[in-house]
């Protein structure tokens, strides 16, 4: 309905378009944008509720984004949305998993070669905590992630695109058990959340104000993403699964890499459980 009436009313207006300048012609411009924007957002929507079972409810006005939006957030909010379309597609994709570790406490990682890319993780687990708790301490309080896991060294926010977007860059730690060296990581995250589910997405990004830092290999993470789901009868445990899919850079072999990511996610996890657990900086 929506795109018939927006049809029409271009074609209405089109001769007044057409005589149109300077801030007139780069607002309708805009309207434009966002009215395809509008659109990427149902179909995201749709893509999710297909393919997660989800009993999708239409988001509230300020889930969508506000009419008045530059370019570079919009361009922004695109490449976020984006990894997290093309990510959430990855995990749909039913063959080619192989177990790669099964933990006792129920954790499993699979792990995928993307064809015509790099082998994918996905890590299975289930938290002792609420959909809301996990999205405040991965979203919300991302620059705090340093104080509970000691991968990280480091997360600065540099951009926030509205309240689901923002553009980050990332440390990990040199931690004497990581065989690959310490990264840094520039990325475009976003985020979506519903009362029972939250995705987490994003990509790497290239910014000339950021470029790599001397002294640091930048590694691309993404897409990836991260599903947060309520566990059905117990609203305090969240399903969670992450697909890991990055690029570490430098010179390593693919066996070592390949063997670092599902412990890098192991550990993390396990710092999550810790962090959720109330006693993060008991070592
Ligand atoms: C193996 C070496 C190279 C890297 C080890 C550290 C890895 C596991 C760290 C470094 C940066 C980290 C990411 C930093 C920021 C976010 C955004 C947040 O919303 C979800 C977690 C997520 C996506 C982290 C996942 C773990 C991460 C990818």
């Amino acid at each position: 309905m929506l795109p018939a009436v927006v049809k029409l009313c271009c074609g209405i207006s089109y001769p007044h378009l057409r005589s149109m300048a300077g801030l007139q012609r780069t607002a309708v411009a805009v309207i434009g944008q966002e009215i395809t924007h509008l659109q990427r957002w149902r179909q995201l929507q749709h893509h999710i509720g297909t393919h997660f079972g989800l009993n999708y409810k239409e988001p509230k006005h300020e889930d969508v984004k506000p009419m008045q939006c530059t370019e570079e957030q919009l361009f922004f909010t695109e490449q976020g949305q984006d990894a997290m379309r093309k990510a959430l597609s990855m995990l749909e994709e039913k063959d080619g998993w192989r177990v790669e570790i099964a933990e006792s406490n129920g954790d499993v990682i699979c792990s995928k070669v993307i064809p015509g890319a790099r082998r994918v993780f996905r890590l299975e687990a289930v938290l002792e905590g609420s959909v809301e708790e996990l999205y405040d301490l991965l979203f919300v309080r991302v620059e705090e992630m340093h104080l509970w896991n000691p991968s990280i060294q480091q997360i600065k926010i540099l951009k926030q695109v509205g309240p689901g977007t923002m553009v980050t860059h990332e440390v990990s730690a040199e931690t004497a058990g990581n065989l690959i060296g310490q990264r840094d990581f520039l990325s475009v995250r976003h985020s979506y959340k519903q009362e029972s589910r939250a995705y987490l997405g994003g990509a790497a990004i290239q910014l000339e104000s950021f470029p790599p830092q001397p002294g640091f290999v930048r590694a691309e993470d993404g897409p990836t993403c991260i599903v947060i789901q309520a566990v059905e009868n117990d609203r305090g445990k969240s399903r969670f699964t992450w697909l890991l899919n990055m690029d570490v850079k430098g010179w390593l072999p693919t066996s070592i890499v390949n063997q670092a990511l599902p412990r890098a996610q192991l550990d993390f996890t396990r710092h999550l459980r810790r962090r959720l657990a109330g006693n993060a900086t008991l070592g």
